[in-house]
């Protein structure tokens, strides 16, 4: 069972602004899918300066979340969707006790609680991030719970004992009480999980008060923000009667941050019913699913007719101005532009319409990080695949693609594999933009400092190279190519990158003497390629023992779980219906057969998973 919140929030990129293993533990357990980047930010604010200590906790909270928030967007200059921040703080007789800061002070500690009443309180900031005019923007919701716990009268011994077992170190008011702590404790009177750092239930409540569903009119809502309640079942379910008005209305409320990131929000709970008017949930994310085409639609014809290129070069642009320019109709244009706005690839302003960072960073056509091509490609490639799919699907349209890949011509090497969108892609050029913007999370993957000459076969159409010799001072990058490919690794040179490491050779990976590395790349060659073992084979022939073989493909990742690549591996899996299923334990099983060894795999991005192996001695 999970939160229909919590499901909601399966398709965001949610951060938690903690280290604590606790806080970790307590919503993996609930299901929410979320990175850890532990904050930055010292607890140095002045206590006595807050009007209680529930104050004190929740700012700090905020502050930690902040932190992280700016720190991503600095790094990454794109806004994570939501960032958890919590402050556990343990207060008696008005005193607010932290982490111990040694074992005395942790006795002291555990005196001062011995055979009395106090309260814990976890501060939770939730910060909503968005991008707007190349700046982050923050929309902070925050809480605090409160959680009456009352000690034994304790021994001095035991309390030293408790000291010694190292326990208290990490925890504020010197003691755990999810583990040997609970000695200690009597009653609790309220959320354990508050204690243990991170009051879940009241956190799911914020949550579907600021995700789900405008509640209908007729029943009033409840007061949220009080202690537990117990109507938790209904505050928490995705109930909306109403149509496609309510999901508009949420939209409204200005909380489409990252709308054109993620796909469906989320999604109808078969489980939970409205008691009063017995309608099933509102399928919020079912219908985001059914629309989604027409959302992937109005994008490729956006970036087809330049939009954004016309909108970076002259905008912001009224609607007659972009018709006129671009030669279509008024109305058309007005239409399409509105419906950028609502993707959040468009700001409309007094003066026009004009891109979102997110469109100026992506969907330019020029551009380091552009995915412009990527978008054309699939408007004509995958679209057109995507259309015939029901008849793709028939019995006997289902034999496995068996045609030897030849010569250098890789995407066209099998005439079934040449139709696979996805095959396609990586040959196309389409995906330079996606190449660059995940060449430096491939070539920091691992550690490579073992070794000293890297081959990157096929070139990776010249992103990787420059990220791997940044990564990497000490190694010495070959990109191995068609003379035509050339280009790619000329043109970084022109921009000054880092190229003394980098030289280009040109060559048929399939049919010329590799050059000598002790680390071979594979950067998207396997995918789709019927003879992927004999091309790996000749890799193993020419990596030396102890030598290494890094594999880069899109899809591996074989858990269905995991959210976003799960996703994005089922519906590789859905377009390639005549081809041979690989995920990571196929390429594992060839490896393995080709005389390597330990075998370790990096999920590198939703979109990339990065497999080492290294060659044993024969
Ligand atoms: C009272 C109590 C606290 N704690 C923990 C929860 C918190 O992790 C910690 C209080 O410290 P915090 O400063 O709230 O959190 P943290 O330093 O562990 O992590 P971060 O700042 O990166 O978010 O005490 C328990 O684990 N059990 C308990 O019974």
């Amino acid at each position: 069972m999970m939160y229909p919140v919590i499901r909601r929030l399966l398709h965001k990129r949610v951060v938690l602004a903690s280290a604590s293993p606790r806080r970790q533990e307590i919503l993996s357990n609930a299901g929410l899918k979320f990175e850890v980047v532990p904050s930055q930010f010292k607890e140095t604010l002045t206590k006595a300066s807050f009007p209680t200590p529930s104050a004190y906790a929740v700012e700090t909270a905020k502050q930690k979340a902040l932190e992280v928030a700016h720190r991503i967007y600095q790094k990454d200059l794109r806004a994570p969707d939501i960032v958890i921040g919590a402050d556990t703080i343990v207060v008696i007789e008005g005193l607010i006790l932290e982490k111990p800061v040694d074992r005395q002070d942790a006795y002291s500690m555990l005196c001062r609680l011995n055979g009395k009443e106090h309260s814990v309180f976890t501060g939770v900031a939730i910060v909503h991030c968005s991008s707007q005019d190349g700046r982050l923007h923050v929309d902070v919701s925050e809480f605090h719970e409160e959680t009456a716990v009352t000690f034994s009268q304790l021994s001095d011994e035991l309390l030293w004992d408790y000291v010694d077992s190292g326990e208290p170190m990490d925890k504020a008011g010197g003691y755990g009480i999810q583990a040997l702590g609970s000695v200690l404790v009597e009653q609790v009177r309220g959320d354990v999980l508050n204690v243990v750092g991170f009051p879940l239930n009241h956190f799911c409540r914020k949550m579907a008060e600021l995700h789900g569903p405008p509640r209908p009119a007729h029943r009033p809502q409840a007061q949220r923000d009080s202690a537990p309640t117990t109507d938790t079942s209904e505050s928490l379910s995705d109930v909306a009667p109403g149509g496609a008005g309510s999901h508009r209305a949420r939209s409204d409320e200005g909380r489409g941050h990252g709308r054109a990131q993620g796909g469906a929000q989320g999604r109808g709970h078969p489980g939970s019913r409205d008691a009063d008017c017995d309608l099933p949930p509102f399928p919020t994310g079912l219908l985001e699913l059914i629309d989604g085409f027409k959302a992937s639609k109005a994008l490729f014809t956006a970036c087809k007719l330049k939009v954004f290129d016309l909108l970076d070069d002259e905008g912001p642009l009224r609607a007659v101005d972009v018709a006129s320019k671009l030669d279509i109709s008024e109305c058309g244009a007005g239409r399409l532009l509105d419906v950028c706005v609502a993707l959040g690839l468009l700001d409309k302003t007094d003066r026009g319409y004009r891109n979102t960072e997110l469109a100026g960073l992506h969907l330019l056509s020029r551009g380091e990080h552009s995915l412009h091509s990527l978008a054309l490609h699939c408007d004509d490639h995958a679209w057109p695949h995507v259309a015939g799919l029901d008849r793709a699907l028939r019995p006997g349209a289902a034999a496995a693609c068996s045609q030897p890949a030849s010569g250098a011509e890789a995407g066209a090497a099998c005439p079934d594999c040449s139709q696979s969108p996805d095959t396609k892609l990586w040959f196309s050029g389409a995906t330079h933009g996606l190449a660059r913007l995940t060449a430096r999370q491939v070539a920091t993957a691992f550690d490579l400092s073992r070794f000293s000459s890297a081959c990157d076969l096929g070139g990776c159409l010249g992103a990787l190279a420059p990220e791997l010799a940044r990564a990497h001072p000490g190694l010495r990058v070959t990109v191995f190519d068609l003379p035509e490919a050339a280009e790619h690794v000329a043109c970084l040179r022109s921009t000054g990158r880092r190229t003394e490491q980098v030289r280009f050779v040109p060559g048929d990976f399939l049919k010329d003497r590799l050059p000598e590395a002790d680390l071979y790349i594979a950067c998207g060659l396997l995918r789709g390629r019927p003879d992927d073992g004999a091309l790996l084979s000749r890799i193993a022939g020419s990596c030396p023992p102890g030598g290494g073989l890094l594999l880069v493909e899109l899809a591996l990742h074989e858990d269905a779980r995991e959210a976003r690549p799960g996703l994005r591996r089922a519906l590789h899996c859905l377009l390639h219906p005549r081809g041979p299923e690989r995920g990571l334990s196929h390429h594992r099983r060839l490896l393995e057969r080709l005389g390597f060894a330990d075998v370790r795999v990096a999920h590198t991005s939703d979109v990339l998973d990065v497999v080492l192996a290294t060659r044993a001695a024969p």
